[in-house]
């Protein structure tokens, strides 16, 4: 009999090289709503990139466009490239479950499958992915992810109690492993701690600067410290008056907060609006 093999599967990559991301004159549209207008940043490789601004300016919009997710909005539209070491993340020739297999990404709260084991939500970002993965290799990548991601020795012993079971930080920390079992290239994250108390935001912070050797990372955060204490640059992003958001200043984070080129930048990180 002849074995079958799903041509949309790709075998799981080996431990991928540390990757640029670079956006190029992006502007976004909700309808006739332009939200961004030709933002261009460079997230640098193995580097944490804070996306920082006030309510409304466009940050989250951006990051979903790194992966590819504003696109299924409907009647969202986009204009300008993302590059991915230099090849581009929007080619016709570029599935769309490649990009998401890349560029993986953390939501504000966690959503871990509930139902589903500890281990079977660290593996189901692999089908997800269309990414497969040698049955006896498994395990070993259920420990490695649940490893990076801070989690391991907490849950090593109820690998098959259901998700839904752990506390919220525990599930953030299970979603960040089910994003890394893929080995994306880029994680983002959009708020990742912000419904989370202080502890579990220090231990998802302590994960972020352990991750940032392997990954590159772009977070988007309302909160200074923890910009200023997981980020290696910032990106300022505002929208005044109803225009369309833009980057006023981006550097790297210790200049961003201590000596910013642009007032506005000086008066949102130091607590004076936004
Ligand atoms: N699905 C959507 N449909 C229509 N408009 C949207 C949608 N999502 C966001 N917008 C609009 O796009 C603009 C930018 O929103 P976005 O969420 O990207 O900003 P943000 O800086 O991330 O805000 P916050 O910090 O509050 O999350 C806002 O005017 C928002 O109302």
């Amino acid at each position: 009999m002849t074995q079958t093999v799903d041509p949309t599967l790709v075998d799981h990559p080996p431990h991928p090289a540390l990757a640029t991301l670079d956006a190029r004159g992006i502007s976004a549209w909700f309808g006739d709503h332009k939200v961004l207008d030709r933002v261009s940043l460079t997230m640098p490789a193995g580097q944490v990139t804070a996306l920082i601004g006030p309510s409304g300016c466009g940050k989250s919009t951006f990051l979903r466009i790194l992966n590819r997710m504003h696109e299924l909005v409907p009647g969202a539209a986009l204009a300008g490239e993302v590059l991915l070491d230099g090849h581009d993340l929007y080619s016709a020739d570029r599935r769309l479950t490649d990009a998401r297999r890349q560029v993986g990404m953390v939501f504000q709260k966690p959503n871990p499958f509930p139902t589903m084991s500890i281990y079977d939500n660290v593996v189901a970002g692999l089908r997800l992915t269309g990414t497969r993965v040698p049955r006896a290799t498994r395990d070993d990548l259920v420990e490695e992810s649940l490893t990076k991601a801070g989690l391991w020795r907490e849950v090593r012993d109820r690998l098959r109690s259901p998700g839904g079971a752990l506390s919220g930080g525990q599930q953030q920390r299970l979603c960040i492993a089910r994003s890394l079992a893929v080995r994306p290239r880029v994680l983002l994250m959009d708020e990742p701690c912000s419904a989370l108390d202080p502890t579990s935001t220090r231990r998802i912070e302590e994960t972020i600067a352990e991750l940032a050797a392997e990954v590159t990372i772009v977070i988007v955060t309302h909160n200074m410290q923890q910009a200023a204490r997981v980020s290696h640059r910032c990106a300022f992003f505002l929208a005044s008056h109803g225009t369309p958001g833009v980057i006023v200043e981006h550097g790297p984070t210790p200049a961003m907060f201590d000596r910013p080129q642009d007032q506005r930048t000086a008066d949102y990180v130091h607590g004076r609006f936004g």
